[in-house]
């Protein structure tokens, strides 16, 4: 079965297609998550300072826009709406705890905390 064809909608005849598509996304979803945190190494690098790791004002922009992103996906519940936003707060924390250690590296040993 092609990628593409795992990822059809609709019921699974059986656990052996519900695993199969999961394998199918977290092979879509993998690459995705390595760039973004690629993407957490460069502002660490671009940031002038570690008190601008955190920005509040952008981790709303960024929920807000899932949240948009969700609500355009056919078939979201509520539910399924409240993990998504749940498991995107973890990434973001995640993200922002790594950006921090990238950060630090970039400081002379005497000035890490
Ligand atoms: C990458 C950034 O740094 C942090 C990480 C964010 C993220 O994971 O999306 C959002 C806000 C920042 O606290 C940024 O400021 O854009």
């Amino acid at each position: 079965m092609s990628a593409d064809a795992a990822l059809d909608w609709g019921p699974c005849a059986d656990m052996a297609e519900v695993r199969r598509r999961v394998d199918a996304l977290d092979a879509q979803l993998v690459p995705l998550l390595a760039r973004r945190l690629q993407c957490m190494r460069e502002a660490a690098r671009l940031k002038p300072r570690r008190e601008l790791v955190r920005d509040e004002a952008r981790i709303q922009q960024v929920l807000e826009q899932v949240q948009r992103h969700a609500q355009a996906q056919p078939g979201m519940t509520a539910l399924e709406m409240e993990v998504l936003i749940d498991v995107y707060r973890e990434l973001i924390e995640r993200c922002i705890a790594y950006e921090l250690r990238c950060f630090d590296a970039k400081l002379p040993q005497e000035l890490r905390p």
